[in-house]
């Protein structure tokens, strides 16, 4: 094991705008060129740690450290910011509050040009840093243009081009979609290997982490280091449940089938995985599988009829268009960045301008309705809940849409009282919202739309950013509120969200539709995989593991049991 690089020694943690400390007592090693990933629910602290790691705590987010930091050996709580950044490469959460420069280009050579490189070096490097996160096609785009995973590559590509001893990630997979968050993952893993970095990543995706390997898993909770051992020590614990972290799926498919899991079947990876021992019990669990419910056919509520669109009159986005949404329904839409899922959104909700083609509500055109026609009907939550806040407080925030109808005070009141506490805000109503993680001010906007009543609700990534306890609270009140007769389209990257809540998928590549079907279907569907850079489940790997003649009926069972469960 190399030397200690970073060691927090009975460390503490206030922000100055809180009463209580939001970190305590964490003692915790990393040594060089280990790679570490860090799990826990909304709001345990992890973020907070990784700012103290690379000074944004306190420097920029005030407050006060009890206990030690060294990196490198050295007590580093009293250098600047500006030195910790030679140490320290941060990917944050939000893309958007770390971009410098107009250009891709300018962004990346951001820190080379702070060190004074010369110019030509510089392209060079950037060059090749913008190929390894895949934008060398964009350099001179403007980031304003970028899709949100698009935008995710570029600060990544920020932090690479520097060459700095530890790498922070803060939920690198957030807006990626399922391959390119593979491909960051493996990149990450390059990173680490071929230029011995010691790696720290935040993520709530930990099945998706797994897929390299990672040396440790930190699990926080409330504050605290609640266990920090290897993964397969970790995976076959009840510690992630226990913290509501979402464990791989095809560890609870083996929980669901009554296997125990021990550290000795390395459970850490689908191909390591031994399931000699509980092989037998596995395949009798899945001994019949019910069938399918039949589609049923229902009246149209959305219907988009051959509709085109583009950013620029040179380039056409959306491509001749048709799709109908029945009353009711809740499907997904999924594809890779940039292919035009936000813009078809954008479009329902009247934020862009169709350049051909209809859209229709209930059979009526609603082509030429204002965004605020349609907003009386059609409410959508943005995939960045800092580009929808304008309020100091939540309950402002939440009122706001109301106050704009001209809706009573009292009735406001009620309201907001109510969709706080379905959205499971309620306890932090008088807070400012500058004080939340990202994930309670994701549920912060929804619950700003979900206020008005929409007929038709569109969501943009609902879940990311969610530990599995918000997330399972968030779908499972989604799926109330659908079949309470909202009609739900939900824009994603997670492939569980997709297999487990909603039974038919849209898939979307280079603003066509290329798939319309059932969930499994499509995650069992190769081709589709690899056109639309979708992933295959964990459960498709282990039903062949297993030799399961029709592992399509392996997915749909697990499914099946799965919801019954819920
Ligand atoms: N800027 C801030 N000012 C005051 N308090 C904050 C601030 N940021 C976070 N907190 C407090 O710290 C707690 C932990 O937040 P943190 O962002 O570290 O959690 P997290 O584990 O990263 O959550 P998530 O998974 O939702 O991102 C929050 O519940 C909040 O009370
Ligand atoms: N405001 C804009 N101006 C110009 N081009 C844009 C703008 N917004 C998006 N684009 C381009 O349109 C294409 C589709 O982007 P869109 O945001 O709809 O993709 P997406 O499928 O939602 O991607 P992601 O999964 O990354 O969020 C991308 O190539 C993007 O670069």
């Amino acid at each position: 094991m190399g030397k200690p690089m970073i060691e927090f020694v009975d460390f503490g943690f206030k922000y100055r705008s809180q009463t209580n400390p939001t970190l305590h007592n964490i003692n915790l090693t990393i040594h060089e060129g280990e790679k570490v990933v860090i799990v826990g629910p909304s709001g345990s602290g992890k973020s907070t740690l990784g700012h103290c790691l690379n000074g944004l705590a306190p420097f920029s987010y005030q407050g006060d450290i009890t206990g030690k930091l060294n990196i490198k050996g050295k007590d580093v709580t009293n250098i600047s910011i500006f030195e910790r950044s030679k140490h320290v490469g941060t990917v944050l959460q939000d893309p958007d509050s770390q971009f410098i420069g107009l250009t891709v280009g300018e962004d990346i050579a951001f820190s080379l040009e702070n060190d004074g490189w010369v110019q030509s070096q510089m392209k060079e490097r950037v060059r090749e840093v913008s190929g390894l996160v895949n934008m060398e096609k964009y350099i001179d785009a403007s980031v304003h243009e970028l899709s949100g995973g698009q935008r995710q590559r570029v600060a990544l590509g920020g932090v690479l081009v520097d060459n700095v001893d530890i790498l922070l990630f803060d939920e690198p997979l957030a807006n990626l979609d399922p391959a390119a968050g593979k491909h960051a993952i493996s990149l990450i893993d390059s990173i680490h290997k071929t230029l011995h970095k010691t790696i720290v990543i935040i993520e709530h995706r930990l099945e998706d982490v797994l897929f390299k390997n990672v040396d440790r898993i930190v699990v926080m909770n409330h504050g605290k280091i609640v266990m920090d051992s290897s993964p397969a020590e970790v995976l076959s614990s009840s510690t992630l449940s226990d913290n509501d972290v979402r464990e791989p799926l095809y560890l609870k498919a083996l929980r669901l089938a009554g296997c125990t899991i021990t550290p000795d079947m390395h459970p850490q990876h689908m191909d390591s995985l031994d399931i000699s021992t509980c092989k037998d019990r596995i395949r009798n669990w899945f001994d019949s599988t019910p069938a399918s419910a039949q589609a049923i056919k229902r009246e149209a509520r959305l219907q988009l009829e051959n509709i085109s669109f583009g950013y620029s009159k040179e380039e056409e986005i959306i491509h001749n268009v048709s799709l109908e949404i029945g009353k009711g329904e809740m499907v997904s839409i999924v594809g890779k960045n940039g292919a035009g899922k936000s813009t078809l959104s954008k479009l329902i909700c009247g934020f862009e301008k169709l350049t051909e083609g209809r859209i229709l509500l209930d059979g009526v055109d609603i082509t030429t309705e204002t965004v605020k026609e349609r907003a009386e009907r059609i409410g959508m939550v943005l995939q960045n809940p800092n580009h929808m806040i304008s309020k100091h407080m939540i309950v402002d925030e939440v009122a706001l849409g109301l106050k704009a109808r001209g809706i009573p005070e009292a009735e406001i009141t009620k309201r907001v009282e109510e969709t706080l506490k379905l959205c499971g805000l309620y306890a932090y109503r008088k807070w400012p919202i500058s004080a939340l993680s990202f994930g309670q001010k994701k549920r912060v906007t929804i619950a700003s739309i979900l206020v008005l009543n929409p007929e038709v609700l569109l969501l943009d990534e609902p879940t990311a950013g969610q530990d599995y306890r918000h997330y399972t609270e968030l779908m499972e009140f989604l799926k109330k509120l659908n079949e309470s007769g909202v009609t739900i389209l939900l824009i994603t990257h997670d492939m569980h969200l997709m297999l487990e809540y909603t039974s038919r998928a849209i898939v979307i590549s280079e603003g066509k539709i290329v798939a319309d079907d059932s969930a499994v279907r499509i995650i069992t569907n190769e081709e589709v995989i690899k056109v639309a850079n979708l992933k295959e489940t964990s459960l498709f790997e282990l039903a062949l593991k297993l030799e399961i003649e029709n592992p399509r009926e392996f997915v749909q069972h697990f499914i099946n049991v799965d919801r019954e469960g819920r």
